[in-house]
């Protein structure tokens, strides 16, 4: 497939109009997208958006349609047949009857070899001790690779997809039902091989690990880019504000009267804690402190599960929120 538009230096992944459809189902829907070396990207959607189809092109696995998908100038075979891309599925049983440290070591020595094939490659494969050490693994290295906890295969995983020092990783729901404290862990590893320069990409249902360790996120519905930012930029294309405070005197304060104040467009009270949403919260914090009765105020904007639901509901939203990349 030809590429029509040059690829600039520093663009990791371009997808140029690229559609997929399945029998009568388009999973993805004239997508463009670049994404710069180094950044990390959050791809969020809801269920059936065409996040994995999405992945799915950029890994090689899945032809498109139309429009053309490159990776590093190139073809994504190629890059992934020269260990450029590293990727961790969303599933999928490790090799049963062989240790960690086997696992491992064997996915490395393959990388290894191919290197040794291709001296002019920038990147050397990372030794096994380094390696073991990244995914935070070393402690489990004799353990069977098919008898590990859910985390743990995670963190086997990702060893394996950095095995061969891969300039893009790419996360298919990496932490997809994994308890707190192994989803922090796999994240430490994530962003520890991140810092080393590499473009990270990955896909999530779990709205606060975008927010935490994305330096941007692209939000995909019906498979096209329907938001494209930072962080801040998603939740800022949610208008109005939210003013909370504790009601000094309940009775007072009638839910009338509350829902009465300058700029308040809906109001919630739970126990004796209130919470307007408002467009204009300047009018509205100083109608309440005129009337007097609240304590412990507090002004915020829409968190980023807000602006996910409220975008992803809006069916006709399709401009973008920055180019920051
Ligand atoms: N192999 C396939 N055959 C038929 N339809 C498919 C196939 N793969 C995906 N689809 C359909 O394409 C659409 C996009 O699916 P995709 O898996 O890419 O979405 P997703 O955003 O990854 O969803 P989820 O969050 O549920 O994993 C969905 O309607 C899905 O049912």
């Amino acid at each position: 497939m030809a590429n029509r538009n040059p690829v600039p230096p520093n663009d990791a992944v371009v997808f140029d109009g690229v559609t997929k459809s399945y029998g009568p189902v388009r999973a993805v829907n004239g997508l463009d997208l670049r994404l710069a070396r180094g950044r990390t990207v959050a791809l969020l959607g809801p269920n059936g958006a065409g996040k994995s189809t999405t992945i799915g092109m950029l890994l090689g696995l899945v032809e498109a349609d139309s429009g053309s998908v490159t990776v590093f100038g190139g073809a994504p075979e190629r890059a992934v047949r020269d260990g450029r891309i590293g990727a961790m599925p969303q599933s999928g049983r490790l090799i049963p009857g062989v240790t960690v440290r086997e696992l491992v070591g064997f996915v490395r020595r393959s990388y290894a070899a191919k290197r040794g094939n291709q001296p002019s490659q920038a990147t050397a494969v990372p030794s096994l001790d380094d390696l073991l050490e990244t995914a935070r693994i070393t402690e489990l290295a004799g353990r069977r690779a098919n008898g590990l906890s859910g985390g743990q295969a995670q963190r086997v995983r990702f060893a394996l997809a950095v095995a061969g020092a891969p300039e893009l990783i790419v996360l298919d729901e990496p932490t997809t039902g994994l308890d707190i404290e192994s989803r922090r862990g796999l994240w430490t590893s994530i962003r520890a091989y991140a810092e080393g320069g590499s473009t990270v990409l990955f896909s999530t249902h779990y709205l606060d690990e975008a927010d935490d360790y994305a330096d941007r996120i692209v939000v995909v519905d019906r498979g096209r880019v329907i938001a494209d930012g930072t962080s801040e930029q998603i939740k800022q294309r949610v208008p109005g504000r939210t003013v909370s405070f504790d009601l000094d005197a309940p009775a007072a304060v009638t839910f009338d009267s509350l829902g009465g104040l300058p700029g308040v467009a809906s109001t919630e009270v739970r126990g004796t804690r209130a919470r307007l949403h408002t467009t204009d919260s300047d009018a509205t914090v100083l109608a309440l402190a005129k009337a007097g009765h609240v304590r412990n105020l507090e002004v915020t904007g829409a968190g980023l599960e807000e602006a996910f639901l409220a975008l992803t509901s809006t069916r006709d939203n399709l401009t973008s929120a920055g180019e920051n990349r």
